[in-house]
């Protein structure tokens, strides 16, 4: 049975590779190559310090006792924690907005990366999450993953477009994308949220968009969209999209200030990746908001 792999090139599928759909445009290819070939220091030293590995930032106050002295032998690893830390505690803010979940509720994270944020819904809620990523590679990973915490029945990613999710009508209880909304059209987006959504479900989504009060996307946000190929949207279109499609925002959270901390704790790291200053400048000049989102499917 011969099948594509993510840049469209057929392959015959075997056991141990599993079915990796044609992309639904150019532009996902690009961007399952994008995750496929991401190895940045920053996510997966983090990652190590607890086995959850996060592709999004992290909210709150630095907790400076932890850190210790700068200078100091172990100053980088609890730095590192610390930055992680923040980023696990970014993932328990989307939980907190999920609303009363059932241990037979089916959860599903639209651009779920290796997964982190999956493991820790199942934890938190015991339900069952399933997780859809253009990477075969983060797939793969985030499986693993739920394999050495023998979640995997409980737990699973598959490569699939976030538009086009393997579930049926009415079938999810609660959905979410963290950090994950900017590559691709948020109508197209929260129509198919809107879809596997049974009426009564609940959307989050966590996300920098450019502020309308600004007037465009500032140099900063441009900066950001060139470095991850990504897409930034507008506070005023992630609204109108998800009022088109039956997504009514039942709270909506300014993460702004909450997460500066993290990301100038971040820039005095060694893992700096030289994207800090467009997110602090952005932050601070205005143009650019993180925020949470949290809406009823009706
Ligand atoms: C910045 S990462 C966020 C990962 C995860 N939500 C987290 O918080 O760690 C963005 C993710 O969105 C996924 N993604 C982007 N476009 C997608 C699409 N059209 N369908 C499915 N996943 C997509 C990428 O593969 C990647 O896993
Ligand atoms: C808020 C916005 C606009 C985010 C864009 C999506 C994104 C790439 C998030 C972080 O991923 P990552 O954790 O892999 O990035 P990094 O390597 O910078 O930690
Ligand atoms: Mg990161």
């Amino acid at each position: 049975m011969t099948e594509n792999t993510a840049n469209g090139a057929n392959t015959a599928s075997t056991a141990s590779t599993p079915f990796v759909p044609a992309p639904a445009s150019p532009y996902q290819g690009d961007i399952a190559r994008y995750w496929d070939e991401e190895a940045r220091p920053v996510n997966l030293r983090l990652g190590d310090v607890d086995g959850l590995y996060h592709h999004h930032y992290g909210v709150g106050d630095i907790d400076h006792s932890a850190l210790g002295k700068p200078g100091a032998g172990d100053y980088e690893r609890k730095l590192i924690a610390e930055l992680h830390r923040l980023e696990s505690a970014q993932t328990d803010v989307l939980l907190d907005h999920l609303g009363p979940r059932r241990v037979e509720d089916l959860l599903a994270d639209a651009g779920c990366g290796r997964g982190g944020s999956m493991v820790m819904a199942h934890q938190r809620f015991r339900c069952r999450v399933e997780g859809v990523t253009l990477s075969a590679k983060q797939a793969d990973f985030a499986n693993r993953r739920a394999r050495e915490l023998g979640i995997q029945e409980r737990v699973q990613a598959r490569v699939c477009n976030m538009l086009d999710m393997p579930f049926e009508t009415g079938q999810v209880s609660a959905s979410w994308n963290n950090e994950s909304s900017m590559y691709v059209d948020l109508h197209d987006l929260f129509a198919e949220h809107s879809r596997i959504l049974a009426p009564g479900g609940r959307y989050v989504t966590i996300t920098g968009c450019w502020n309308p009060r600004y007037g465009q996307p500032s140099k900063w946000v441009s900066q950001i969209n060139a470095h991850f190929e990504c897409n930034i949207h507008s506070r005023r279109e992630y609204l109108r999209a998800m009022a088109d499609n039956r997504l009514v925002p039942q709270t909506i959270i300014d993460l702004t200030g909450a997460t500066l901390p993290y990301w100038e704790l971040r820039a005095t790291s060694s893992l700096v990746t030289g994207i800090e200053d467009a997110f602090i400048n952005s932050y601070k000049d205005g143009s650019f908001q993180y925020l949470l989102i949290a809406a009823d499917r009706v």
